[in-house]
C-alpha cells in the first residue's frame, strides 16, 4: 500500500503530470471500495507520459444510449437450495449448457465427484466450469480454458449465497494489478503477484454501445483501425436465427477507449498468458454479457499480462489451434516483428489493429458463408428434431451446431481402416451395394449412380455422424455390449418391428404436429422404468430405446433432407425399406468403427462443425429438382461412383461393413422378402413382412 502511494506521488510531484493531477486517474482508483485490499496502481519510471486526460477509470458496464439491460419480468435465478448444488446439471443458471455427455473427466485428471472411475454416473452430473475442491478450487477447468464455451455464473437474481462456487467472475477481481509504462507499446499491465492457471484476473470493462454507434464511432475516429482495439463485438450469442430480437444482431460492442478498467490497458501478444471468455450472469442479459479474462497459464510476478486479442482466429478467417505453429506465424505475419534485444519477441512492435479489421470482416464472410450452408440444406440453428422451433429438449437440438449445443465430439474419417482399405471406398461400396440390393429394379446405370450417391450423402453426412457417437457413448456409459456383432444385429432385428411401426405412425400424423411432436418426443428419449424413488419411475436407456433414438434421428435428418430437396433420393418409398435401410447404416457403422475406421476428435469451436458441413455439401452438391440438371451433375467426374466391384480387394460382406439388410436372424433382410414376393406377384395385404 506504501508504495503505491509513493508512485502516486511520483506522477504528481512532477510539473508535466499536471494532466494527471489535473484528471487524478489515481484518485479515481482510490475510489473503488476493494482499492484497500487490492489495488490498481499506476507507474511511470521511463517518460514523462501520463494516462491520457480524457480517460475515466470505472469499476462495472455504463450501458451506452439505447442499450438496455433486460425487464425484471424476464429475470430468472437459480433456486438451489445449498451453495454446492450449483455444480450440478439441474442449476438453472447451467440449464443452457453443452451436456457434457462425453465429459465426465478433463486432461487435469479432473473426474467429477458423482462418476465412478468408469464414468458411470452415481447421481447429479456435476457441470459447471471451475475446479470445486482442492488447490484449483476457483480455478477454471483445462477443458473451459481450452473452450470457447461461454462461462454460465450464478448471480443476484439467485438463491444462492454470495459464497457460491459458481459465481467467480461475479465476485470480482483479487489479483492486485499495477498499469506501468512498456518501452515500446506505452501502457501495459503487470501483477506483481504470482497468478495461477485458471485464475480469473478481471473483466473487460466499457460502455456498452449499439452496433450503429460503434461505426460511427469508428468512422468519426481519425485513425479508426486505432479505434477497433478498443472495440469488443458482444457477439458470443449473435445468431440471425435467434427469436430473441436482442440476439438477432448486429451485436453491441463494448467500447473501452474512454472508460473502462485497468484490462484496458492490457497490450495484444501472439503467445498470450490470458484469454477472453463471454460470461453470462442472468441468462435474460445474454446480449451485454461479460468479458471475463483468465489466466490460461502459471503467470509468475512481474510478468506482463497479454491476450491475443483476435484469439486465433488469422487474417484468411481459419481459426487456428492455439499454440499451434501455424497460428503464431499468421499472428505475428499481420504485425511486424520488433527484433530490439530489449522488446520479448512475442510481441509485435505494431499495433494489431489491422487483424482487428480483418476479424470483422471476416465474421461479415463467415455469416454469408453460413447463410449459403443453410440454402444448400445444412438445418438451420433454430431447427429441432419434432418440428417445433420452441422445443428446448436437449435430445431434439442437434441441428444446432453451434454455441451451447455444440457437439463435444466430431466423428471424423480417418483415411484407412485397420487392414488398410480406404475408408472413402468403404463407404462407396456400402452405397452402392445398398442401392443395388434394395432397388434391383433400377437399371440404368447412370439411375443406380444416382441413387448410391445419394445413399452415400445421407450415411455421411454430419446428423448421422453425430447420432452414431450418441449411440456409442449411450451404449457405452450403460454397459450394453454390442461388442458381438450378432449381439447387435439380434438388438437391431428385435426393434425393427416397433420401428417400422413408428415411422408408419409419423407418416399417418403428418398433418398433426403435436401428435408427431408428442411421438418424437417419446421416443428420443430414454423409457420410464419402474424403480424405488418416490415417484416409482426412473428414466433409463434399454438397448431397444437407444438404437431406437438413433434410428429414430437419423430418419428425421432424411425427412428434413427430402423436405428441403436436399436429396430427393432421400424418399425412400416404404416404412419397411426405411427401417432396414437405416439398421444398415447403423450396423455398417459400427463395423466400420470396430475396423478402426474413424477418429473421434473433441469439437475446438462451431466452425469446426461449419467445416464439416462445409466439406459435406461441397462433396454432394444439391441436386437440382431437374432430372436434366441431376444427370449433368452426377456426369461430373468426381460425383461418379466407382462401380460396383471394382474397388479391388474390397469385399464389404466379408471383410468389413455391412450390406445385407438386418431383418429377422431366420428370414433376413425384408427387402429379400419383398422382392420375392414382387417376383412370385404375392400380397401380404399391408405389404410388409411379419416378424
Ligand atoms: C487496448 S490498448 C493497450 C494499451 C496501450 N498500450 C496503451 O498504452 O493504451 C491497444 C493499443 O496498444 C498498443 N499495442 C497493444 N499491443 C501491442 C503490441 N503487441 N505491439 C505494439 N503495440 C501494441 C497499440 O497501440 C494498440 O492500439
Amino acid at each position: 500500500m506504501e508504495e503505491v502511494t509513493k508512485q502516486h506521488f511520483f506522477f504528481h510531484d512532477k510539473p508535466e503530470h499536471a494532466g494527471e493531477r489535473e484528471s487524478c486517474h489515481f484518485c479515481q482508483l482510490r475510489a473503488f471500495p476493494t482499492h484497500k485490499d487490492i489495488p490498481v496502481s499506476i507507474v511511470n519510471s521511463l517518460d514523462g507520459a501520463v494516462i491520457p486526460p480524457n480517460f475515466r477509470f470505472i469499476d462495472r458496464m455504463v450501458l451506452g444510449d439505447g442499450v438496455e439491460a433486460a425487464e425484471d419480468s424476464f429475470r430468472s435465478g437459480c433456486s438451489c437450495e445449498r451453495d454446492g448444488d450449483c455444480q450440478f446439471m439441474g442449476c438453472h443458471c447451467l440449464a443452457d449448457l453443452e451436456d457434457m455427455e462425453n465429459s465426465s473427466a478433463d486432461e487435469d485428471g479432473y473426474q467429477d465427484d458423482n462418476y465412478g472411475a468408469n464414468g458411470h454416473s452415481k447421481g447429479k452430473r456435476k457441470a459447471y466450469a471451475y475446479h470445486s475442491h482442492g488447490a484449483k478450487k476457483g480455478l477454471l477447468r483445462s477443458k473451459m480454458l481450452n473452450s470457447k464455451e461461454p462461462l454460465y455464473e450464478c448471480h443476484a437474481g439467485c438463491s444462492c449465497s454470495k459464497d457460491c462456487p459458481n459465481r467467480v467472475v461475479e465476485r470480482g477481481r483479487t489479483i492486485p494489478l499495477q498499469i506501468f509504462r512498456t518501452p515500446d507499446r506505452g501502457w501495459g499491465v503487470h501483477a506483481q503477484v504470482a497468478i495461477k492457471k485458471g485464475q480469473f484476473v478481471d473483466r473487460y470493462l466499457g460502455e456498452i454501445i449499439t452496433s450503429a454507434e460503434a461505426d460511427r464511432r469508428r468512422a468519426a475516429s481519425a485513425i479508426s483501425q486505432r479505434k477497433d482495439v478498443y472495440l469488443f463485438a458482444l457477439d458470443k450469442f449473435t445468431n440471425p436465427e435467434s427469436l430473441d430480437p436482442r440476439l438477432k444482431g448486429p451485436p453491441l460492442e463494448v467500447d473501452g477507449e474512454f472508460l473502462s478498467g485497468p484490462t484496458r490497458f492490457i497490450n495484444h501478444s501472439c503467445e498470450p498468458n490470458l484469454r477472453i471468455f463471454a460470461r453470462v450472469g442472468d441468462h435474460a442479459d445474454k446480449h451485454i454479457h461479460d468479458l471475463a479474462l483468465f489466466a490460461i497459464r502459471e503467470i509468475a510476478a512481474g510478468e506482463e499480462l497479454t491476450f491475443d486479442y483476435v484469439d486465433g482466429v488469422t487474417e484468411d478467417g481459419a481459426e487456428m489451434e492455439r499454440g499451434n505453429g501455424a497460428h503464431m506465424a499468421k499472428c505475428l505475419s499481420s504485425s511486424t516483428m520488433d527484433s530490439s534485444p530489449q522488446s520479448s519477441s512475442h510481441f509485435s512492435s505494431s499495433p494489431p489493429s489491422p487483424v482487428a479489421l480483418t476479424l470483422r470482416r471476416h465474421r461479415r464472410d463467415e455469416e454469408r458463408r453460413l447463410q449459403e450452408q443453410f440454402s444448400l440444406g445444412r438445418p438451420l440453428p433454430s431447427e429441432r428434431l419434432c418440428g417445433n422451433g420452441d422445443c428446448s429438449l436437449r435430445c431434439c437440438c442437434i441441428y444446432k451446431t453451434s454455441g451451447i449445443y455444440l457437439p463435444l465430439y466430431i466423428l471424423d474419417d480417418r483415411d484407412e481402416s485397420e487392414d488398410g482399405v480406404l475408408v472413402k471406398d468403404i463407404l462407396t461400396e456400402f452405397a452402392y451395394l445398398v442401392t443395388t440390393e434394395v432397388w434391383p429394379s433400377i437399371e440404368k446405370q447412370s439411375d443406380v449412380l444416382l441413387k448410391a450417391r445419394s445413399i452415400e450423402a445421407f450415411a455421411t453426412s454430419p446428423p448421422v455422424r453425430t447420432a452414431y457417437l450418441s449411440f456409442r457413448t449411450a451404449c457405452q456409459k450403460n454397459d450394453f455390449d454390442f461388442t458381438a456383432e450378432s449381439r447387435l444385429r439380434e438388438a437391431l432385428s428385435s426393434t425393427l418391428p416397433r420401428f417400422r411401426d413408428l415411422v408408419t405412425a409419423l407418416d399417418a400424423a403428418e398433418q398433426d404436429s403435436q401428435r408427431t411432436e408428442m411421438l418424437i418426443h417419446r421416443h428420443l428419449q430414454p423409457p420410464q422404468q419402474p424403480d424405488q424413488t418416490p415417484s416409482g419411475k426412473r428414466a433409463q436407456w434399454t438397448q431397444e430405446s437407444c438404437i431406437m433414438r438413433f434410428l429414430l434421428t437419423i430418419e428425421l435428418w432424411r425427412r428434413h433432407g427430402e423436405r428441403r430437396m436436399r436429396q430427393r433420393n432421400w424418399a425412400w418409398e416404404e416404412p419397411w425399406m426405411v427401417a432396414e435401410l437405416l439398421s444398415a447404416v447403423l450396423l455398417h457403422y459400427w463395423l466400420m468403427d470396430r475396423e478402426k475406421c474413424f477418429t473421434r476428435e473433441p469439437t475446438r469451436s462451431s466452425e469446426q462443425c461449419d467445416e464439416a458441413w462445409q466439406d459435406w455439401l461441397d462433396k454432394y452438391p444439391l441436386l437440382e429438382d431437374s432430372r436434366r440438371d441431376e444427370r449433368r451433375r452426377v456426369k461430373s467426374p468426381d460425383l461418379v461412383p466407382k462401380p460396383l466391384g471394382i474397388i479391388k480387394g474390397l469385399d464389404l460382406d466379408k471383410d468389413i461393413g455391412y450390406v445385407g439388410g438386418v431383418g429377422t436372424a431366420a428370414r433376413g433382410p425384408l427387402w429379400r422378402d419383398s422382392r420375392q414376393r414382387h417376383y412370385d406377384g404375392e400380397d401380404d395385404g399391408d405389404g410388409l413382412p411379419q416378424h
